[in-house]
């Protein structure tokens, strides 16, 4: 059977590999856990030879041709509708992009509800600012932090009007000393209206990702979303469907309790990939809740490999599409 990638449909390049003597490598422009690619050294023509993987990640070009950037790829999380989970997502993929071995930058952008500090520890602690009066970004499970959260008092952030949080958020994003970071996951604030239409056009984005529950009212407002970014020209990733089904932690039983396959619908009336189908579990919660999300706090944990492999369908599917659009 041949060895696919996570989101890949495709066998990997030929020119990706080299043979020397007894030894395999492997490169790869993008960041991929290596328990991902266990079965791919289980294989037998790979049983005699020594398997080397090199992930560097390649930095694609990005909305914002003429602005200078000095970060790497820069990746929208967002959702046409609250509570369906954008956050943890995005937490999660930064926290398993960096276990990967890439440098990952976070920024909270959810000015009206910044939930990063809580799901990353250290919400009382403050961000210092340099001599050069850039903001330091706090380095948490692996991932450099910078978040509204850390900064304005919450309940006074969330009477800003929208021009202000939006000026508020590009200031974050320029005034913060990102060091060279592969990725910059954004977590945007849950919705399509005028804030989240400012942001998508006033940042430098590579590629956007929509996160979704499976129930109709959450996949139709996800739906906004996906026209949302293809009425900028922003390239969307794909769709991430959270809460797909339920995982009892006793058991092991599964059950999809907000209906099945709604993700995949929409993913495929619109044709974009569906990335993941990510479990509703207690553990997940609960160790966000305790700002040490699983992969750090139990990173053997069996929850934690749909995430590892949504990490890499999105940086997979990131490298693929750019590379698409130059022919
Ligand atoms: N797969 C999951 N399993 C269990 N709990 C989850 C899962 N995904 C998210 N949660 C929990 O659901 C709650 C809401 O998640 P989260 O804050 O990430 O949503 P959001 O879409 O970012 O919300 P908002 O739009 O309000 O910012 C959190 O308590 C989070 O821990």
């Amino acid at each position: 059977m041949a060895f696919r990638l996570p989101g890949w449909q495709q066998a990997l390049p030929l020119d990706w590999w080299q043979l020397n003597e007894h030894e395999i490598s492997l490169k790869l422009p993008f960041s991929v856990h290596t328990s991902l690619l266990d079965s791919l050294r289980a294989l037998p023509c790979f049983a005699d030879f020594n398997l080397q993987v090199d992930c560097q990640v390649e930095k694609l070009p990005n909305s914002q041709p003429d602005l200078p950037l000095v970060y790497g790829n820069v990746i929208v999380v967002s959702s046409g509708k609250g509570g369906v989970g954008k956050s943890s997502v995005a937490v999660q993929l930064a926290v398993a992009l960096a276990e990967a071995g890439a440098t990952v930058g976070l920024l909270d952008a959810d000015v009206y509800g910044p939930s990063l500090p809580t799901m990353l520890g250290g919400a009382d602690e403050k961000q210092s600012t340099s001599a050069q009066n850039k903001l330091i970004p706090h380095h948490r499970h692996g991932v450099y932090v910078s978040s509204m959260g850390y900064l304005a008092d919450a309940k006074e952030a969330a009477i800003w009007r929208g021009p202000m949080a939006s000026a508020a958020l590009q200031q974050l994003f320029r005034d913060t000393q990102w060091p060279r970071l592969d990725y910059l996951i954004i977590d945007m604030p849950p919705g399509t209206g005028d804030i989240q239409l400012t942001l998508a056009q006033k940042l430098p984005v590579t590629g956007a990702i929509v996160v979704t529950t499976p129930q109709n009212v959450a996949l139709a407002d996800a739906e906004k979303g996906i026209a949302m970014f293809r009425k900028v020209g922003i390239p969307i990733i794909g769709l991430v469907e959270n809460m797909s089904y339920y995982h009892c932690p006793k058991c092991g039983f599964e059950e999809a309790i907000f209906g099945r396959d709604g993700g995949q619908k929409v993913a495929t009336e619109y044709t974009v990939p569906l990335l993941a189908q990510l479990p509703l579990a207690s553990a997940l919660r609960e160790a966000l809740d305790e700002g040490e999300p699983l992969l750090a706090s139990a990173p053997e944990h069996e929850l934690n490999q749909p995430i590892r492999a949504l990490a890499a369908a999105v940086a997979g599917q990131l490298y693929l599409q750019e590379k698409a659009k130059c022919g």
